[in-house]
């Protein structure tokens, strides 16, 4: 196409007075920044984890500055091209559009802690100081649920409101024994993988249910409440293409919402507050604490106060632990071609 600079591109970069000048770019859409502009200013960290969280160790992650901020690009290694395309358009939102209006100025986090032995619950919440709201993940390959009832014993001692999170490990007949043994809890985050066996469980147990996978890796988001299989939804704005993309599954969903990180950097983390902070109701601690898990982050993480967080916008430091070249390079490959399946979207 022809490119006209200010016609109806906000990208565009204004000509010299009385000059026209054309050129021909890709096809362009009004809200998709150019890749290769995406890209001057692109950065690939690899931040080191203190405790191993979902089989990760170092967490990489591509961060770039549009006009309003920074914004993240990081899914997950395994992710294919089409899921990870939705995690670049949360990411050029933040840097291009920023956030919505918020209507509070604080949010409330959890502490989140892996699946560590019962003996090191204790340090993990170190890191969570005045959470008042643990999140606890169960169900990890290779451990017992006799590990799971330990370290849930071992975080209730210290924090007053326990969840789990199963990320979708258990059968039907399996979550219902585990949630027995487990006792008392504010929810269970995605017991089962599928929505069918959510709203089986659910029927059984009188625990509250929260759907987290069905949501954020689901054909259709709002299956969850179709079929009455979960009473809250996790929400992540990476996963889900955005903070606007969040409030509005947030009405199309009518159940009570937590915002959580994807394991977010900083930069990712500011937009996950940013929703959290714009959203109309607000019962829950949020998952967006996480930034405790990393041994150091991409700028001074968000740590909370009494158990709360501020919203804010960041600037990343000077000098980051930045990616290998090969990494670095690994990421371009990939923001180039999400960035191409997003132009046909
Ligand atoms: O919700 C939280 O407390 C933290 C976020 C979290 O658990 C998470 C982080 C990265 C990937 C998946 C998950 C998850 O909720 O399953
Ligand atoms: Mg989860």
């Amino acid at each position: 196409m022809v490119y006209q600079p200010g016609a109806n591109n906000p990208f565009a970069i204004p000509g010299k007075r009385g000059e026209m000048p054309t050129f021909v770019v890709r096809a362009s859409k009004p809200q998709l920044p150019p890749v290769d502009l995406i890209l001057e200013s692109a950065l690939v960290v690899a931040l080191p984890m203190r405790t191993r969280f979902r089989g990760i160790t170092v967490r990489e992650a591509m961060l770039f500055r549009g006009l309003k901020g920074w914004g993240e690009f990081a899914p997950f290694p395994e992710y294919d091209d089409v899921e990870s395309a939705t995690w670049l358009a949360a990411g050029i939102e933040a840097a291009w559009q920023g956030p919505p209006p918020a209507v509070r100025d604080t949010v409330e986090v959890n502490a989140t802690v892996p699946a560590v032995p019962a003996e090191q619950v204790a340090a993990v919440l170190e890191r969570f100081p005045g959470a008042r709201t643990a999140k606890v993940k169960v169900a990890e390959a290779g451990q017992s649920l006799h590990d799971d009832v330990e370290r849930v014993a071992a975080v209730r001692e210290l924090v007053p409101t326990v969840r789990i999170d199963a990320n979708g490990a258990w059968d039907v007949p399996t979550a219902i024994e585990a949630i027995a043994a487990i006792g008392d809890v504010e929810y269970v985050e995605q017991p089962c993988a599928t929505v069918k066996e959510l709203a089986a469980v659910r029927r059984v147990v009188n625990v509250p249910i929260a759907a987290d996978e069905s949501i954020r890796r689901a054909e259709d988001p709002l299956l969850v409440a179709k079929a009455d299989a979960a009473d809250i939804a996790v929400l992540k704005v990476a996963p889900l293409g955005g903070m606007r993309k969040v409030l509005a599954l947030r009405s199309g969903l009518n159940m009570d919402v937590v915002i959580s990180s994807a394991l977010d950097t900083a930069v990712g983390m500011s937009a996950g507050i940013a929703a959290a902070a714009a959203l109309p109701m607000l019962n829950h601690a949020c998952g967006l604490g996480t930034g405790a898990l990393f041994e150091r982050d991409v700028a001074p993480s968000f740590i909370p106060r009494k158990g709360m967080v501020t919203p804010r916008l960041l600037q990343p430091d000077d000098d980051l632990p930045l990616a290998s070249p090969e990494r670095t390079a690994w990421w371009h490959e990939r923001l180039r071609r999400c960035h191409a399946i997003l132009m046909t979207r």
